[in-house]
């Protein structure tokens, strides 16, 4: 379970993140949709310990990140920018990872081959193409086989059979009780995807609920989003 309780994070006078609170249970896939600039990062980068609030609290199983013990046990994190040495091969970079966490060395080998890159495990990770590369930043978040994800536009860069293979993955995940955050800014996919919707703009929220709740009264979860953002698409 994660919880987000009053949690503000001030950038000068600006709040990027606002009051906001909300809970995501386990069992469900829950999007988070906001426009760019919106306080999404913020919000993940807290929760995962890579940042200190203002004010209020973001837990995970009812203590912040940087609590855990064997964080990686407990959430499986992807975000941008957080990729691996380039210059290591792919299967280095996550023993690496899996020892750090006293993390069995034949997760590295059954996460490779749940991501498909079993067959260029050995390859330096410069030699990866975008999709390959996010393909192991999967592998990473999954090592630790943890009860939560957390994943910052995990399909980014990825192949139709990629973006295919993740939203199974995750339905999968969530439908075997476990927790499920993904925040995505591709609305199809996201209402493909996701069960309950947390749309955020300009560091409030803005609606949370299940995605049909969400949607009614609109066409598509795209109306929907515009309508609770005010947001015309621009930059976006
Ligand atoms: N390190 C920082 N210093 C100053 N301002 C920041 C910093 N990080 C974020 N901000 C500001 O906080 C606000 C929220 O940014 P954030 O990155 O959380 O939004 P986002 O919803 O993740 O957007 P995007 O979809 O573009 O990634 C923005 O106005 C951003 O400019």
């Amino acid at each position: 379970m994660i919880e987000v309780a009053h949690l503000t994070k001030r950038y000068g006078a600006k709040a990027a993140v606002d009051d906001i609170s909300f809970t995501v249970p386990p069992g469900r896939v829950t999007g988070f949709l906001g426009p760019n600039g919106a306080g999404k990062s913020t919000t993940l980068r807290i929760l995962l310990g890579l940042d200190r609030p203002d004010a209020g609290t973001a837990l995970i199983d009812g203590r912040p990140y940087r609590e855990l013990r064997f964080p990686l046990r407990r959430v499986g994190a992807l975000l941008d920018g957080a990729g691996p040495v380039p210059e290591r091969r792919a299967i280095d970079h996550l023993t690496w990872i899996a020892q750090s966490n006293r993390i069995p060395r034949r997760r590295v080998h059954e996460v490779l081959d749940a991501v498909g890159l079993g067959a260029v495990a050995r390859q330096r990770v410069k030699k990866y193409s975008l999709g390959m590369g996010q393909r192991l930043g999967l592998a990473a978040a999954l090592l630790g086989d943890p009860e939560i994800l957390v994943l910052d536009e995990p399909v980014n860069g990825l192949d139709p059979d990629g973006i295919r293979w993740v939203r199974t993955f995750l339905r999968d995940h969530a439908a075997r009780g476990r927790t499920v955050l993904l925040s995505s800014h591709l609305m199809t996919e996201m209402a493909d995807t996701a069960d309950e919707v947390i749309v955020i703009a300009r560091g409030r929220i803005a609606a949370h609920g299940p995605l049909d709740e969400i949607t009614a009264g609109h066409p598509s979860l795209e109306s929907a989003f515009f309508a609770l953002t005010g947001d015309q698409g621009p930059g976006w």
